[in-house]
C-alpha cells in the first residue's frame, strides 16, 4: 500500500526582505505529493524555488500560504525526521569524520550504542572506514561530500532532502557518489523517502521514481514524469535508449513554453516517447497506461 509522505497544496512561498516591506515570491499554487519511500526529483530553470521548496520541507522557510504537510503534520520549524544535504558540504573542521557524522545524533541526543553502530556501517557502506580518523581538510571533495551524505543517513531520518549535492563534484566524482547514494538508499532496510533538487538531467533520470518539472518563476509543478525503471539502475542503463528518451522528454518540458507558463487544463504533446494525459503527466516504459 502507498502511504504518503510529503503533501503540498496551493504552497506559497517567499522571502522576505531584510531591510522590511519587499517580499520576493518564489512558489505559488505548488501542488505536490510525495509517497513514502519514493525517490523524488526536482528540476526547473533557475530561479524557479527548488532550493526555497526544499527550505520549507526542511522548516527554514516558512509557508507564506497554502499549507505543506509532513506525515499528516503542518510544518512549522525544523525537525529530526528530515535531514538536508546541501550543494557544499558543511562539515567541521575540528571534528574527524566519526565525530562530524556524529555530530547530528549528538545535537538530538541520541547517541547511543546502536546509533554509533549504525555510523560506522554507514562509513563501511560508503567506503569511508579507513578515513575515520581523519579531518576534513585532509579529504577530497567526493569524500567531504561523502562524509555530508553519511552525517544526513546517521540520524535515520523518514525525509533526506538534497539540494544540488554532487553539482560542485568533477563528472567521474558526480558518477561515482551518484551509485552510492542509490546503493545506500536501496540497501537501507528502512529506505528513505528522498526529495533531491538538480539541473542535470541524466542524474535526475537516474535516481528518480518520478522526476517533477517545476515552471519558472514563480515555482510550481509544470510537469510529473514517472521514470519506470526497474532497480538497481547500473551502467547498462544509463546507456539505454528508454534512458536518453527519458532524458530528451525532461529537457524538451524545460524547454516548453508550458513550463514556464502552464495552465491547469494544458496537454503537452510527448512525442513517440511517452504519453501525457492532461495533468502534466508523463509515463514511460513498460507499465505506459
Ligand atoms: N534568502 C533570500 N532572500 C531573498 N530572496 C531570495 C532568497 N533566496 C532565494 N531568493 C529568491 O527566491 C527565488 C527562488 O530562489 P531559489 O534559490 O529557491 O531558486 P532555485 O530554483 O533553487 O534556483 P537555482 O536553480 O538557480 O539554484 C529567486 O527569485 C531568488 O532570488
Amino acid at each position: 500500500m502507498r502511504n504518503v509522505a510529503l503533501v503540498a497544496k496551493g504552497l506559497r512561498l517567499g522571502h522576505r526582505s531584510r531591510r522590511g516591506g519587499g517580499f520576493t515570491l518564489a512558489c505559488a499554487d505548488l501542488d505536490l505529493h510525495i509517497d513514502e519511500r519514493e525517490f523524488v526529483v526536482i528540476v526547473g530553470p533557475s530561479g524557479c524555488g527548488k532550493t526555497t521548496f526544499l527550505e520549507a520541507v526542511a522548516g527554514l522557510v516558512p509557508v507564506a500560504g497554502g499549507s505543506l504537510e509532513l506525515h499528516g503534520k503542518r510544518i512549522n520549524g525544523p525537525g529530526p525526521e528530515r535531514s538536508l544535504v546541501f550543494q557544499q558540504a558543511s562539515l567541521y573542521p575540528w571534528r574527524d569524520v566519526l565525530s562530524n557524522v556524529l555530530f547530528g545524533l549528538e545535537m538530538q541526543g541520541r547517541l547511543t550504542g546502536q546509533s554509533t553502530q549504525r555510523a560506522h556501517d554507514l562509513l563501511e557502506v560508503a567506503g569511508l572506514a579507513h578515513v575515520k580518523q581523519k579531518y576534513p581538510h585532509e579529504l577530497s571533495g567526493g569524500m567531504r561530500q561523502r562524509v555530508n551524505l553519511a552525517r544526513a543517513l546517521a540520524t535515520d531520518p523518514a525525509l533526506l532532502l538534497l539540494d544540488e549535492p554532487f553539482s560542485a563534484l568533477d563528472a567521474q566524482n558526480r558518477e561515482i557518489l551518484q551509485d552510492e547514494l542509490l546503493r545506500i538508499w536501496q540497501s537501507d532496510e528502512a529506505r528513505k523517502t528522498a526529495l533531491f533538487v538538480t539541473h542535470d538531467v541524466n542524474e535526475a533520470v537516474l535516481l528518480a521514481d518520478r522526476v517533477l518539472v517545476f515552471s519558472s518563476s514563480p515555482g510550481r509543478v509544470a510537469l510529473e514524469i514517472t521514470i519506470d525503471a526497474p532497480r538497481p539502475r547500473d551502467a547498462a542503463w544509463r546507456r539505454s535508449a528508454e534512458f536518453i528518451a527519458y532524458g530528451d522528454k525532461i529537457i524538451e518540458a524545460l524547454r516548453s513554453p508550458h513550463t514556464e507558463s502552464r495552465t491547469d487544463d494544458d496537454d503537452v504533446t510527448a512525442g513517440d516517447a511517452g504519453q501525457t494525459n492532461n495533468n502534466g503527466k508523463v509515463h514511460m516504459g513498460a507499465t505506459t497506461p
